[in-house]
């Protein structure tokens, strides 16, 4: 499966490039042809005759080298590269074929500098890169192959040729077992894979192999609470285990709490597997502690899930998965809880939660609207998980109130 996603000779014909011009519409689809073809209006916007244009696309057969060169390369060009130069997210992909996306980034460099080239020929050192030129003609544009250690003699020029958009936006095309597992094996091997570069690994992986699950058959009602930050999870679930007299359990679960930084600050393929094991955790914990009395569990799947696609896909709310994709199906080896309840608050009533609790005084403009995009993202995946499904609650009254709403819902469901 991964040696697709790699350029092979003589395949970039029948590949995709999508660009990710403007994150609030459609990427900028093209592909390669030999001869020279108009460019439309918005590529012309793109390809347009306004500096150097470079893009480069991170390739490897081993997983986990790929993974945290492209978070080197997206730190180094964000932290390097002057305010003349625009990157944008790009991928390459074979459409609606599973793990044949190319991530990468598209360098538009408006500087008089050389800065851009200085930064990219450091980076052409690396096996790992594959970087493409590009060139502007009268109303053409061509993109010329570029090799690791020097520009290929016999590289061709290809031509930049409009194409439609995608029928699945290309970020979808690689999120199973990248970004979301579906079952304990799979993200178990990803940190198997880490163990020489991250030692914290081998810890994490002795807790996993130390949980025995033990069968929920019997048992008392696991209710799960979801949301997006500030949304008054804590402040219900520890409501919950006082009227319900109820055991609360978290995930990532208490005896991952020192490993979390760590895995937090690595790629989404490890940091998504690190929270993947922890929910096999927290589901050993719930079928032991289930025998004897009622579980609430505060985050679990469904965040995992959400937050993974959300961080995954690109771009607009229009991006996500289909509704009916097997994406948002709960893995077939991990305990599930009777219900999952979602809290939602309103945008201004949340931001009002997180200023009062003393966060997120100073997010400028820009990163309020891209947060925007996220959260409406988050949410969005929540509602589309399924198998179980969650039960929205309107967060938005006084926490005596959702504490009632939550309880009603409870005693119909659960017969609490
Ligand atoms: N129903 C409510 N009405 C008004 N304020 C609330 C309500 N529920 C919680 N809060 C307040 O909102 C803030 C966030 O609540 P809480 O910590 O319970 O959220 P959370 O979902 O657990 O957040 P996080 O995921 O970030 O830990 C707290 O200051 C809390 O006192
Ligand atoms: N079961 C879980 C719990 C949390 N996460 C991730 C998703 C977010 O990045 C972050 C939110 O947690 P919080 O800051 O509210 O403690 O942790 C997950 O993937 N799976």
């Amino acid at each position: 499966m991964l040696r697709r996603a790699m350029f092979r000779c003589g395949e970039l014909c029948s590949r995709v490039f999508a660009v990710e011009f403007d994150l609030r519409a459609e990427p900028l689809y093209f592909t390669l042809s030999s001869s020279p073809q108009v460019l439309h209006h918005d590529h012309q916007r793109l390809f347009g005759d306004c500096g150097k244009l470079f893009s480069l696309h991170v390739q490897s057969e081993n997983r986990i080298e790929k993974a945290q060169t492209h978070a080197q390369i997206k730190h180094k060009l964000s932290s390097t590269l002057s305010r003349d130069c625009d990157v944008f997210e790009a991928s390459s992909f074979i459409p609606d074929d599973e793990n044949s996306v190319v991530k990468g980034f598209f360098i538009r460099d408006k500087s008089t500098t050389t800065l851009s080239e200085e930064l990219l020929n450091t980076l052409r050192q690396s096996k790992t890169v594959c970087m493409f030129s590009y060139k502007r003609e009268g109303q053409y544009c061509w993109q010329e192959l570029w090799s690791p250690v020097s520009p290929v003699k016999e590289s061709v020029r290809q031509y930049i040729t409009p194409a439609t958009a995608a029928k699945h936006h290309p970020s979808t095309l690689n999120i199973r077992n990248s970004d979301v597992f579906y079952s304990m094996d799979e993200a178990y091997k990803v940190l198997q894979e880490c163990t020489d570069i991250i030692p914290e690994s081998k810890a994490v992986l002795k807790l996993v192999d130390e949980q025995l699950e033990i069968s929920s058959g019997d048992a008392y009602p696991v209710i799960v609470i979801e949301g997006l930050d500030a949304t008054g999870k804590t402040t219900l679930t520890e409501a919950l285990r006082e009227s319900l007299n109820a055991t609360l359990l978290k995930s990532p679960p208490q005896c991952l709490t020192s490993f979390r930084q760590r895995f937090d600050s690595e790629p989404p393929l490890i940091r998504r597997a690190f929270y993947a094991l922890g929910n096999y955790i927290t589901a050993a914990h719930i079928g032991k502690e289930s025998l004897r009395a009622p579980v609430i569990v505060d985050r679990y799947w469904h965040s995992t899930a959400a937050y993974a696609i959300a961080t995954a896909v690109s771009g607009r709310v229009e991006n996500l998965p289909r509704l009916d994709s097997e994406l948002y199906q709960w893995p077939g080896d991990l305990l599930q809880p009777n219900l999952v309840l979602l809290l939602t608050v309103n945008p201004e009533e949340r931001l009002r939660r997180l200023r009062d609790r003393g966060q997120d005084k100073t997010v400028e403009e820009a990163e309020l609207e891209l947060n925007q995009l996220f959260r409406l993202k988050v949410e969005e995946a929540y509602k589309r998980i399924q198998n179980p499904a969650c039960i929205i609650v309107d967060a938005s009254p006084s926490p005596q109130e959702v504490l009632q709403q939550v309880q009603r819902l409870i005693r119909n469901k659960c017969h609490l």
